[in-house]
């Protein structure tokens, strides 16, 4: 198992405006899995996803990623491990304004020894034309792509994705969806993705739905469908 979570509980807050979020998950996925993580708004998806990232402390539990925990690891621990180990991917894309496509992606290439090629990565992702362009001169769906070129670059095992597709129309959704799918062939990243839209559960290996911050169903997917065929994004 690449990812191995026991019994994760988190909360924020005190007195008045405490709230327990996570009530106790546990759960894995594969290495090369794709797994969609559901819920209703505020069931505690990107908590999970942020306290698997080590962008969140962890307040009991134990969640193992190839092989290390991650609980309790100091601050200066977990950047190491998030630099090592992953590759991050927003809603809203968070690239550099005054920086090129290629620039941006340059700023993560520089934190690994072993990173991937960047012109066949600009390639893959269709952005070869657009290296040199700034954020502003790309639609959506380019914005998106220079923002999943930037999380690849350095090869993560692990891809954590939290709405990739929540600001896109429905074709640019899909041709991202396309792009994640041929990247988890190509490469083998283990993907975890929320999301609302209930029609990308279909392509993955694995789904997970959260309510009310414990696991209410997970299952696999006994056959998955193409991205390309996937209904109403
Ligand atoms: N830093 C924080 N401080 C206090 N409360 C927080 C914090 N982050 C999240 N919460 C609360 O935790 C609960 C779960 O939030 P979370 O963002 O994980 O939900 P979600 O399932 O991802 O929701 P959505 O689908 O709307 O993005 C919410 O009630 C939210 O207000």
């Amino acid at each position: 198992m690449y990812l191995e979570v026991k019994d994760l509980k988190k909360s924020y807050g005190a007195g008045e405006g405490f709230v327990q979020v996570l009530r106790g998950i546990t759960t894995g996925v594969e290495q090369g899995d794709m797994c969609v993580i559901q819920g209703t708004s505020g069931s505690g998806k990107s908590t999970f996803l942020n306290c698997i990232g080590g962008l969140d402390t962890i307040d009991s539990g134990s969640v193992v990623v190839d092989g290390k925990e991650i609980a309790g690891l100091s601050q200066t621990e977990l950047s190491e491990y998030r630099r090592d180990n992953l590759g991050y991917i927003f809603q809203f894309y968070n690239l550099v304004p005054n920086l090129t496509v290629r620039e941006n992606i340059q700023v993560c290439e520089y934190l690994t020894k072993t990173p991937l090629d960047m012109d066949e990565l600009l390639e893959t992702l269709g952005l070869t034309g657009h290296q040199n362009k700034f954020p502003s001169q790309l639609s959506g769906g380019q914005q998106q792509r220079c923002a999943i070129a930037r999380a690849l670059i350095k090869n993560p095992k692990l891809l954590l994705c939290d709405e990739p597709t929540g600001a896109l129309d429905s074709k640019t959704s899909r041709d991202i969806l396309v792009l994640l799918e041929t990247i988890n062939a190509k490469y083998g990243t283990t993907m975890l993705i929320v999301t609302h839209n209930n029609s990308i559960k279909d392509m993955v290996h694995k789904v997970i739905r959260i309510k009310d911050g414990q696991i209410s169903k997970e299952y696999y997917n006994e056959t998955r469908v193409p991205a390309a065929e996937l209904e109403d994004l």
